[in-house]
């Protein structure tokens, strides 16, 4: 189906829910300094043809404005004429897409998703240990392990996508960029958002954990 031909409720339905979580995640400070991107995708998919509504690039993201959002393809090119830009990370999301079929990736910088990844560089992922809100990811192992991978950070953000096949683990549904931010996605919004809380409570655990361990107390 072209996207031409996805109805228009549709479209609507889905830069309304965008509008509403981005609004929601300004309110916690999640998007310092324009940092961040968000994207849902609409109508039918194939991992070779998809589309998505995405954030445009560069604008203060705690700002609702009419030009917040456009819609691109499995290329990340505007199925519209338009003057706006897509997000500088908008081949991120498309290789996310292609390789899980999810419903909505969100995109956020935080200071605990950037001291974790730089913490745990050395090994390439951030060990979470019998966490309650591992379950969060929907595994329900007793004392369930789980190690986030973190990823490479290149500003030619293209050269950081041919990693996401090679890194990404089927039972975690995010990963982490070397000192930049975390990618979480899910079936649809409401699950994209769980799991990228999740990560954050989980981030600001380990971290503050691994602070514990080191002082005298
Ligand atoms: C201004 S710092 C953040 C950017 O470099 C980028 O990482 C980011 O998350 C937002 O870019 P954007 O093009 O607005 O989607
Ligand atoms: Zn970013």
């Amino acid at each position: 189906m072209s996207f031409a031909n996805i109805p228009s409720e549709d479209k609507q339905r889905v830069v309304s829910e965008l509008s509403a979580i981005k609004a929601d995640f300004a309110s916690r400070g999640w998007f310092a300094g324009t940092s961040g991107n968000l994207s849902m995708r609409v109508g039918p998919f194939s991992p070779d043809e998809f589309s998505f509504a995405i954030t445009a690039s560069g604008k203060d993201k705690s700002q609702t404005t009419p030009e917040d959002f456009l819609f691109v393809d499995q290329s990340g090119q505007p199925c519209e004429t338009t003057k706006l830009k897509p997000s500088a990370e908008t081949v991120i999301h498309c290789e996310i897409y292609r390789l899980t079929g999810c419903g909505a990736i969100f995109h956020t910088h935080t200071v605990f998703n950037n001291l974790v990844s730089e913490l745990f560089w050395g090994s390439r992922s951030v060990p979470v240990e019998g966490v309650e809100l591992i379950k969060g990811f929907n595994i329900w192992d007793e004392e369930a392990v789980i190690n986030i991978p973190i990823l490479s950070n290149f500003a030619d953000v293209p050269r950081i996508v041919p990693e996401i096949a090679d890194r990404m683990d089927s039972r975690i549904p995010g990963i982490l960029l070397r000192k930049h931010g975390i990618y979480a996605w899910g079936q649809n919004a409401f699950e994209a958002k769980r799991h990228l809380e999740a990560f954050e409570f989980l981030f600001e655990y380990v971290y503050r954990w691994e602070l514990l361990k080191k002082s005298s107390i």
